[in-house]
């Protein structure tokens, strides 16, 4: 049932007007491709006139829609593992070397802070982490065909997303730190950041809340879009991984998002684990994408590990998502979480070392561009060791300021719920500054800016 769309890049976007008029007959499995003629095959064969399946026939054949007779949908790639364009008929990527050179470097200051972050937990020195090593192709490729105005709706494995959208190394260890540069003045915990500008809502662990949040917001965009014809209309664009699709949020979301024609696009990550949970545990269908086509959503499933495939897959879904008044597209990212889920996690108790090193060696999306880098013949070896060098001593130095740095003002517990402090956080101020005041060797509040103070 899974219809394909001749698109200019032959994208194969599972077209909600396809599926529409290639619709599913009452009680009989046929494949889409096969659709048209076995219709005029049924003579006698009429047109269903419940108000819920439009565009359904009549059939008198009895045959239940089974999923493994169904082909798997297929990912779309542009760039194969050792950096070649796999299609060479087609146009190369349209990306200059510039764009290509940044995407890169923004891949690679993503995974070196990562390497450097979670060591620094395990040393005690930050309380909690997480790595996004073999999804950063997914986030920058995604985030670069975005526009500032867009709106992002993140998990929490989006750094790439972050960093592509102008996150500075000083803005991501204010927050690992919570300290008093943090846009969120140190209220949330590690890895939870936000972004006033470009748009980036501050991500939340509740799995899955994000993505109906994301479609409401696209309505409102629309909306607002629409009363101001002279503005650029904007996106949502919803992160999430294929774990976090087992929530009933997801399917609201989904639901809704399509009814409404909301301009939103999801992008999940599969990356293979949800914590423990493999995907063979996680669900039965094809994957991700095989959902959207149920909400009639347009959809592709594109290669993680190719930044050509993800970036072109996002421009065309941006697109999509502002035609017709507005509308949804679902991205299945396949990709496989190489690191441990966080540093709480230790995931080779649920999955062999072998297994991972095998990935490692096999596929990641910084190699490959890499490799596509070298081959355009605008990258070295030495250029690579030289950038790497200068972006371990970029975050070192980052760190070591935002670990020495003040702390917010106690205040700040309380600022930012309501406009004013209201005169019930007064009375729960003044409790904590006695608390405080009565047990001083239990709190330490040197790392407060203002210190006791700022309860004033
Ligand atoms: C509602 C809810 N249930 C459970 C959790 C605990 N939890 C945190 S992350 C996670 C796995 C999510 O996996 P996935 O969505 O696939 O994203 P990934 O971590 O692979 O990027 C779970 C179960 C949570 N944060 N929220
Ligand atoms: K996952």
């Amino acid at each position: 049932m899974l219809i394909t769309r001749e698109t200019k890049m032959s994208l194969k976007i599972l077209a909600r007007n396809g599926v529409r008029s290639q619709h599913i007959s009452t009680a009989r499995i046929i494949p889409a491709r096969r659709w048209s003629s076995s219709i005029s095959q049924q003579p006698g064969s009429d047109s269903v006139r419940f108000p819920g399946a439009v565009n359904s026939k009549f059939t008198s054949k009895m045959a239940f829609l089974k999923a493994s007779d169904l082909p798997a949908i297929p990912t779309y790639r542009v760039m194969d593992s050792d950096g070649h364009q796999v299609d060479k008929a087609r146009p190369a990527p349209d990306v200059t070397n510039e764009e290509a050179l940044t995407w890169y470097k923004n891949m690679l200051s993503v995974s070196i802070m990562d390497v450097v972050m979670f060591e620094a937990q395990r040393q005690g020195r930050l309380s909690f982490y997480m790595v996004s090593a073999g999804e950063e192709g997914i986030t920058v490729g995604s985030a670069a065909a975005l526009t500032p105005d867009d709106v992002v709706f993140a998990q929490y494995r989006e750094a790439g997303v972050f960093q592509q959208r102008g996150f500075t190394l000083k803005n991501f260890m204010s927050q690992l730190f919570a300290n008093d540069n943090d846009a969120g003045r140190g209220r949330n915990m590690p890895v939870h950041y936000g972004q006033n500008y470009p748009r980036m809502h501050t991500i939340s662990s509740p799995l899955a809340t994000q993505i109906p949040q994301a479609a409401g917001a696209a309505y409102a965009l629309k909306l607002q879009d629409l009363q101001n014809p002279n503005r650029d209309p904007r996106i949502v664009a919803c992160y999430f991984g294929e774990g976090a699709a087992s929530e009933g949020d997801f399917h609201a979301a989904l639901n809704i998002a399509a009814t409404r024609s909301c301009p939103v696009v999801f992008i999940c990550r599969n990356n293979g684990y949800a914590i423990s949970t493999p995907t063979l545990e996680q669900y039965r269908g094809d994957g991700i994408a095989s959902r959207g086509v149920g909400y009639g959503i347009d959809t592709i499933r594109v290669d993680g590990n190719d930044i050509f495939a993800v970036n072109e897959a996002m421009k065309e879904a941006r697109r999509l998502a502002l035609s017709e008044g507005g509308r949804p597209v679902l991205i299945e990212a396949m990709s496989y979480r190489v690191s441990h889920h966080s540093t709480s996690d230790d995931s080779f108790a649920y999955r062999a070392r072998v297994e991972v090193e095998d990935w490692k060696r096999r596929d990641n999306p910084i190699i490959r561009l890499r490799k596509w880098l070298e081959n355009q013949g605008i990258w070295s070896e030495d250029q690579d060791k030289q950038t790497r060098d200068e972006m371990r001593k970029a975050v070192l130095k980052e760190f070591a300021a935002a670990e020495t740095e003040k702390k917010p003002s106690l205040r700040d517990a309380f600022s930012d719920v309501y406009e004013e402090i209201t005169e019930e956080q007064r009375e729960q101020m003044a409790e904590l500054k006695r608390i405080l005041e009565t047990y001083p060797d239990e709190y330490d509040l040197r790392p407060y800016k203002d210190g006791i103070k700022g309860l004033d």
